[in-house]
């Protein structure tokens, strides 16, 4: 293993931003006039071939261990491999770079033969008064496959214990941390513990965080899941790169398609899903209780 290279900068009018080649790992985005949006491990390694802690990791072709379980590594290869820069181009309010992978990249055996087919991928990222990612991927060989992914946002709140994420009333949820199937969400999500859900929702959401005075806004295209994943205090204690103190300040809200919702490509087709972050400041007191 070796230290990964320093990470791409990105600067605009409305933003700065910063990206690892590995896993075309968005790791930093800073809307002009607010604070830093994407939380980072200041413990999380950060050396090639290991998984960075934070950001926007990218979940490519599985997501944990796959469907169907007991694929490795956890989340698919995408993560740690590096992927290549197609383009990059800045104009006053946006910053863009374009990144590709394909099979070719696909250098391990147990990898190979976990997903053997030919694909293309790339993701667009833009910095700017919005982050937003664009994965795409394409089935360029002659078989068809299923495969999953998640664009595993990381985000920064004042303290997770006191947020509430909005838009997923009513959804049916996997619970991981319950190991149970077909929940329903009712009203708002709230955390005190640990919290690992899937859910089928292709709706927008929204992190209201009285602590920061903020609203992070999520915006998901062509993805029928999200997951909300919070370690909580006593899973976060046996994760060197999270702590014991270190789960309160973030939340994952993840746009994803898994499972059920697992993408199908015959040869020559191509899917692609979205998802868009914004902050909006809110004059919400600090102080109110949990409704
Ligand atoms: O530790 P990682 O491999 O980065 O995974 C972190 C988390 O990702 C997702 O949110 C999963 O639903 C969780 O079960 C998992 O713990």
């Amino acid at each position: 293993m070796s230290e990964l290279p320093e990470p791409r900068l990105f600067s605009c009018a409305d933003a700065t931003g910063a990206v690892h080649d590995q896993g075309a790992h968005v790791i930093d985005w800073i809307p002009t006039g607010h604070a830093p949006v994407l939380w980072l491990s200041p413990s999380t390694a950060l050396e090639t071939g290991k998984p960075v802690r934070g950001g926007v990791p990218i979940c490519f072709p599985w997501f944990a261990d796959g469907a169907e379980g007991g694929r490795e590594p956890k989340h698919g290869f995408a993560r740690t491999l590096p992927w290549h820069v197609e383009s990059r181009e800045s104009s006053d309010h946006e910053a863009m770079i374009v990144y590709r992978l394909s099979d070719a990249d696909v250098t391990e055996p147990a990898h190979q033969e976990q997903f053997p087919y030919q694909f293309e991928a790339y993701c667009v990222v833009r910095f700017g008064t919005e982050l937003s990612l664009e994965l795409s991927v394409t089935n360029t060989g002659e078989r068809p496959f299923d495969f999953e992914e998640a664009l595993h946002a990381y985000l920064v709140v004042g303290d997770v214990r006191k947020i509430r994420v909005e838009g997923l009333d009513g959804a049916s949820y996997r619970d991981k941390v319950l190991d149970r199937e077909d929940c329903v969400q009712e009203g708002d999500l709230r955390f005190d513990g640990e919290t690992d859900r899937v859910y089928r929702s292709t709706g927008d959401v929204a992190v209201v965080d009285p602590v920061l005075g903020r609203v992070l806004r999520i915006r998901k295209k062509n993805s029928g899941t999200t997951v909300v994943w919070n370690p909580g205090a006593e899973t976060a204690a046996a994760m060197p790169d999270v702590g014991p103190d270190g789960w309160t300040d973030f939340v994952c809200v993840e746009g994803a398609n898994t499972h059920a919702d697992a993408v199908h490509l015959e040869p020559e087709e191509t899917h692609s899903m979205g998802y868009r972050l914004s902050v909006e400041t809110t004059a919400e007191d600090p102080g109110r209780p949990p409704a």
